[in-house]
């Protein structure tokens, strides 16, 4: 079998020498241009056109993340760049659902817990303790109860918060409130405290977060998104932060990548920023799961984690 691999920024070499302790059979090698040699799997993020154009006999394709979002927007500007028929598989966790519950829970703890507030008091030199925050006055909304919206809802439920979540069909999972589909868009919204993104970029999910939904959460609302910054209008986070709907808010995506200096989000007092670091690829724990979805292929099986390009997730 023999498997091609590109990635503008990871180590090929690292990468190559996992797969090959995982698939000692496979023939492992880094694509560069030119290279138009057999190829059964391609592992792949940002894949130049030329990679993949017209390959014949391979069997899938791997994008080296979560999100399918940047790969399907070149699609669809180039129906070259995947074979037609050739399945795209996506890695599913691979260590990135306990990266988002970190994020998620610390982040929620230092909101419940008053930590903005006193660090303004801080700034004043003021020594003013506060009332307590009630949990059943904290309810969590999270919008997508996928591999990561699920696991960042259970571990919430832990911590004792009232946890709801939105996705487009209806979930059975234990203490959490399921809502589906944009009929239910503002049941989901009323009352959340605290929204957290873990959607997919899609047509359907662009902009969702914005004046609309806002002014339907609690007042004094703190949103965090972890998914991709198209998803959030910023002016309307902005003018929410600034009438004081919002109280706060935490983003580790953005509609521009790295966010510009000129941004007003980096200048803001209650607009904590991470540079899209929530969740990173953890090589080991995804060649673990690409090389299990390639033994199950090569042996007829169904594995999970092919994306339907139709649906865009
Ligand atoms: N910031 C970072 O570092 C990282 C960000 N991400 C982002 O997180 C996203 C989520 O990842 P993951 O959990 O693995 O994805 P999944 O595909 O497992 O989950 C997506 C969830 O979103 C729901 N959804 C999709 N479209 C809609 C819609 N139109 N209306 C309502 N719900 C919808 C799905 O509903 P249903 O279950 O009904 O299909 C599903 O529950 C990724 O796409 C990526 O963009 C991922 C990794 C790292
Ligand atoms: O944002 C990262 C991803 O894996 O998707």
């Amino acid at each position: 079998m023999d498997i091609i691999f590109y990635h503008p920024t990871f180590d090929a070499n690292h990468w190559i020498s996992l797969l090959q302790r995982q698939l000692p059979e496979a023939r492992i090698r880094e694509w560069r241009s030119g290279d138009n040699g057999p190829a059964d799997y391609a592992l792949v993020w940002h894949p130049p056109v030329e990679m993949l154009r017209g390959r014949t006999g391979l069997k899938a394709v791997f994008a080296l993340g979560a999100g399918v979002d940047s790969i399907l927007s070149k699609l669809k500007k180039d129906p070259d760049l995947l074979p037609a028929g050739v399945p795209l598989f996506r890695l599913e966790d691979t260590g990135m659902a306990e990266q988002m519950q970190e994020y998620a829970v610390s982040q929620v703890l230092h909101w419940f817990r008053r930590f903005d507030d006193y660090q303004a008091l801080k700034l004043q030199a003021k020594w003013e303790p506060l009332a307590d925050y009630e949990r059943e006055d904290f309810t969590i909304g999270i919008l997508g109860a996928g591999v990561l919206g699920g696991k960042v809802a259970e571990s919430l439920v832990g911590w004792g918060f009232p946890v709801r979540c939105w996705s487009r069909s209806h979930k059975n999972y234990s203490r959490i409130k399921s809502f589906a589909g944009r009929e239910e868009l503002s049941a989901f919204a009323n009352n959340t405290r605290v929204l957290i993104n873990l959607l997919p970029n899609t047509p359907e999910t662009v902009g969702i977060i914005n004046s609309e939904l806002v002014n339907q959460l609690a007042d004094n609302a703190y949103v965090l998104n972890l998914a991709r910054g198209v998803h959030l209008v910023e002016d309307d986070l902005l003018t929410a932060l600034d009438s004081g709907k919002l109280k706060g808010a935490m983003l580790d995506v953005f509609s521009r990548e790295p966010l510009p200096a000129e941004s007003p989000l980096w200048r803001h007092p209650r607009v904590a920023i991470t540079p899209h670091v929530a969740a990173v690829t953890r090589p080991a724990q995804a060649v673990e799961f690409i090389s299990s979805t390639i033994i199950q292929l090569d042996k007829g099986q169904h594995p999970t984690g092919q994306v339907d390009l139709q649906r865009g997730y």
